[in-house]
């Protein structure tokens, strides 16, 4: 396999023509994108832990290599200018499948008239039962697993298949409660777009270019995504892919138009995938489109194709996107895998993802929601602060010191939830152990919120924070400050020497009160300018304060 060959250079960034072999430089790179959000690997194979895997089959009889064989509609003569020389010899590899039994070294410029001639046969047949078998040979998941399709039409789509990975229901009594917090952002979109595909708005659907009218319909509207989503691709680059028919487009459906897609090129004697254009239509983007679609197609390519990674020259202002669908710079599989098979783009970064060979990626939605509980009924197992107790009813005085006054002993859910007198007052301020919980401490601490205040009261600075904002003067204040403080407030606080438990909640107040004047004050202002020097003159004085109990 001569990777080197005559393989022009197409550019994302530029049109530009000129030849380059620049694999190594990106796949040297070896920044490090961890995607955080979704999966640490850790979780991904408690995750994977918890879902059934099916047996291995060692069933090489692929029925891929059927659809790889299929001849492209029509026979571009200019196809050396496209497609590499190594792509052309690569034809072969990916004809022959995984049996190799194929001798043909043709590459799809010279697809005969008798092949174009056979039947088309299709990955997936219409309404019966699809047998989907894993293109790898070392058992990457081995699953021969057989699936009544209930759609309607041939576009059943990944979406109708099933991987071979179940969710494991627990039938009987479930572990979890009700009454927790089952989805973040990430699982509230990808469930609400399943949603969707169950109830037939929505499909992703994988094909190549085989000849079927509707298909070919569907990836003209992705190609046209493709030309405006992508406009340094040369359009007649964008096409031929798109046609090829050693690629194949998993896409996004809605209501039976495109909405997006991903062009990709599966090796399969490799088992890598090589994604050359990925994207969602303008006004459909950042609504998760991008993230299901890759997770779709990570299915398709394990459970389908038998690929373990992906790899793609990410543009520079994809990146982002790819890291968050789990995608490296870093690249780690083999070299001898990968090279010499893959297209250069100038202007792009390689990145890498490696395909978990468990995880149910298109049902990720349910796996971290059960995550989400089972760390849930964990924390409750190992504490009480889930229990929620009745709030105490007393009222406020002036200043939000209480009425009347609770011994913090005599609160029974307080020490329900473990909470024992030493822990009063607990801070982070911390007065040396000899004067720790003393009464004298407290006196101090209290001494000293006393005469800080009055200091702060005699700085020249202080005249914007002497009494509450009135709200007769600056009508507005009140709606953009909710939580607004004062010096007069704070003195009344501590002298009620009940209000401030803590002293971080008296340095709470303090930053409330200079946040509020930055908040509402822009920076060039007199208010802002005064928040700031008193903060300082407040800051230091606290820090000396400190400074002073930790001395002999
Ligand atoms: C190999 C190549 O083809 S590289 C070229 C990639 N394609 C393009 O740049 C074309 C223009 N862009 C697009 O078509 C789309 O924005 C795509 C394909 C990049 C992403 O599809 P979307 O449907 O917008 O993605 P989705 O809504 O699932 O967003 C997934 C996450 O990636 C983020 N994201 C999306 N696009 C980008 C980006 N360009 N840069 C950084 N982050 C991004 C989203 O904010 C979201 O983050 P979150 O999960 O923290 O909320």
């Amino acid at each position: 396999m001569d990777g080197h060959g005559s393989a022009p250079v197409r550019s994302r960034s530029s049109q530009s023509t000129s030849p380059s072999h620049s694999h190594s430089h990106s796949a040297s790179s070896s920044a490090h994108h961890h995607h955080k959000r979704k999966f640490s690997a850790a979780s991904a194979a408690a995750a994977a832990a918890a879902f059934d895997t099916a047996t291995p089959d060692d069933n090489d009889d692929s029925e891929e290599e059927e659809e790889e064989e299929l001849p492209p509609e029509n026979d571009d003569s200019d196809e050396d200018d496209v497609v590499t020389s190594n792509d052309d010899e690569e034809e072969e590899k990916n004809v022959t499948g995984n049996n190799g039994s194929n001798g043909n070294n043709d590459s799809i410029r010279n697809f005969t008239a008798a092949r174009l001639a056979r039947p088309v046969k299709q990955e997936r047949d219409v309404g019966g039962v699809v047998k989907m078998e894993p293109g790898g040979g070392d058992g990457v998941l081995g699953v021969v697993k057989e699936e009544r399709v209930t759609g309607q039409t041939s576009t059943g789509g990944s979406a109708g298949l099933v991987s071979g990975i179940v969710v494991k229901e627990e039938n009987g009594k479930g572990i979890f409660t009700d009454n927790i917090q089952t989805s973040g952002a990430y699982t509230a979109r990808e469930e609400g777009l399943k949603r969707e595909e169950e109830a037939g708005r929505l499909k992703f659907f994988c094909c190549s270019n085989d000849g079927v009218d509707q298909h070919m319909i569907w990836l003209i509207g992705l190609k046209n995504i493709f030309a405006r989503q992508l406009p340094n691709m040369p359009k007649e680059y964008i096409v031929r892919l798109v046609m090829d028919r050693t690629h194949k487009s998993m896409m996004v459906i809605r209501h039976n138009h495109v909405v997006g897609g991903i062009t990709y090129r599966p090796y399969a004697s490799q088992r890598f995938g090589e994604i050359a254009f990925c994207a969602i239509t303008a006004d459909e983007q950042v609504k998760g489109y991008g993230t299901r679609l890759m997770n779709h197609l990570k299915q398709h390519a394990r459970d389908i194709d038998g690929l373990t990674h992906f790899l793609t020259y990410a543009d520079n202002n994809a990146v982002g996107y790819f890291v968050k669908q789990g995608f490296t710079k870093e690249i780690t599989l083999d070299k001898n895998r990968w090279q010499g098979y893959i297209k250069d783009y100038d202007g792009g970064i390689l990145m890498e993802c490696k395909i978990n060979l468990k995880l149910p990626y298109t049902d990720l939605a349910t796996m971290i929601r059960r995550q989400r509980q089972a760390i849930d009924e964990k924390i409750r197992e190992l504490s009480k602060c889930h229990i929620v107790y009745e709030g105490i009813n007393f009222q406020k005085k002036e200043a939000g010191i209480p009425k009347k006054l609770l011994k913090l002993e005599d609160i029974s859910s307080l020490k329900e939830a473990g909470w024992t007198p030493d822990q009063w007052g607990h801070s982070k301020y911390k007065a040396p152990n000899s004067m720790v919980d003393s009464v004298q401490y407290r006196q101090h601490l209290n001494n000293f919120m006393r005469s800080l205040l009055k200091t702060m009261n005699e700085h020249p600075d202080a005249w914007p924070f002497k009494e509450p904002v009135d709200a007769r003067e600056v009508p507005d204040y009140y709606d953009i400050i909710k939580d607004p403080m004062d010096l007069k407030t704070m003195l009344k606080r501590v002298e009620s020497e009940v209000y401030y438990v803590t002293f971080e909640m008296f340095v709470a107040d303090a930053k409330r009160m200079f946040h509020n004047a930055r908040t509402y004050n822009a920076p060039e202002t007199i208010y802002y300018k005064c928040a700031t020097r008193l903060e300082n003159h407040f800051s230091n004085k606290v820090m000396a304060f400190f400074q002073s109990l930790t001395k002999p």
